[in-house]
């Protein structure tokens, strides 16, 4: 069942009312202390929440919107050029390599600046240095955003280093991505019967983690984007709650990494896009990782005799492999349970 919308006002420190998604006033009107806090606990006991004065320009997510609003208006044959998706460039309905399916179309765009370059000769071929532009600015500032978040966290956390989570995606080598994702009306893209056959069923993108260290999702006026609460994972009690359209606020998300570094602290949430028939509805996320060589461990200070370790130490190299070779909605951190006989890749290695 659905239950109705909640976004909660900028949260109080004792409370996070239940069902609700956290916003965070990233202008820290309370101080920093407060802020660090506010985004631990909206992290903790969601893995979500919405920020708002953010200091992302506006500029900077209008023009990323126009050059993809653009490419997605382009004729079908030349929108595959940029394609299929390896898994990086232009993809329809088809989500992954391993039978997913969405109603959507989308690019993924490595967000090292020489790959964007590479891809942009493709996408905008009138003007590749425009659509390059455009995608280097608002990496740039959601990148920034994505640090001070994820700096805010390691001092909350009490970490020795409260820098350990931004260093590894700022790191130059670092596996980051865009994804724009343009979610078509429905009756306008999709013969009847061939929503059937995709198998999409009113899906825009199916439910899943996502496997990074720290989701920063911006999308514009339309509704569709839903969390699994309240401690996004499977089980009883667990509800969809749709989370009402801002195309003024940035949505952040715990990463599958975030949760194996903070040894299950702040966790990794699952959500997922349901179909607009109404109107289509662009989103961009930017997917901060760490370099592939990265070893992903959980800090010492997370690691307690209360709370031993729960994953194996693995590099992010490694956990790309066992998530490419997995469905959308696959617990991908289940396969790197400390205590688990499981094996990722099947070559115990
Ligand atoms: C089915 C898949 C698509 C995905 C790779 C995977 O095998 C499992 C994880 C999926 C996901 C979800 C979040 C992001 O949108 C994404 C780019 C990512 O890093 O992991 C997608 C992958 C994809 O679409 O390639
Ligand atoms: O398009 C959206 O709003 C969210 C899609 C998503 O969760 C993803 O691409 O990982
Ligand atoms: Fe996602």
């Amino acid at each position: 069942m659905v239950v109705p919308s909640a976004v909660g006002r900028d949260m109080s420190p004792e409370s996070l009312p239940l069902g609700t998604i956290p916003m965070v006033d990233m202008s820290a009107p309370s101080g920093r202390g407060e802020l660090a806090r506010r985004l631990v606990r909206a992290c903790a006991e969601r893995g979500f929440f919405k920020a708002v004065n953010h200091g992302v320009p506006a500029r900077a997510a209008a023009r990323l919107d126009a050059a993809a609003s653009a490419f997605f208006a382009r004729p079908a044959a030349e929108k595959q050029a940029a394609g299929p998706p390896d898994p990086l460039g232009y993809g329809s309905r088809n989500i992954g390599a391993n039978g997913d399916a969405g109603e959507l179309e989308y690019l993924i765009l490595h967000a090292d600046p020489a790959a964007v370059a590479r891809k942009a000769t493709v996408i905008d071929d009138e003007d590749p240095a425009r659509f390059s532009a455009a995608v280097n600015e608002y990496v740039d500032a959601v990148r920034r955003l994505a640090c001070r978040v994820l700096d805010l966290l390691g001092e909350g956390l009490g970490l020795r280093d409260p820098t350990s989570f931004s260093r590894l995606i700022s790191a130059v080598d670092s596996d980051s991505l865009l994804r724009i994702n343009h979610y078509p009306t429905s009756a306008a893209t999709v013969e009847a019967d061939a929503i059937s056959k995709s198998g999409c069923n009113g899906i825009g993108f199916g439910e899943h983690t996502d496997p990074q260290i720290l989701s920063v999702l911006r999308a514009n006026d339309v509704d569709g984007l839903q969390v699994l609460l309240p401690d996004g994972r499977r089980g009883a009690g667990d509800e969809w709650v749709p989370v009402p359209a801002d195309p003024a606020a940035f949505f952040i998300n715990v990463g599958d990494l975030l949760q194996a570094l903070t040894n299950g602290r702040l966790v990794s949430i699952r959500h997922r896009v349901m179909a607009s028939t109404s109107r289509p509805r662009l989103s961009a996320i930017y997917f901060a990782a760490p370099p592939l060589h990265a070893r992903i461990a959980a800090l010492p200070e997370t690691v307690t005799a209360g709370a031993p370790r729960r994953y194996r130490p693995f590099t992010w190299a490694e956990y790309k492999k066992a998530m490419y070779a997995h469905r959308l909605s696959h617990n991908r951190l289940d396969l790197f349970h400390a205590s688990g006989e499981d094996d990722p890749d099947g070559t115990n290695s």
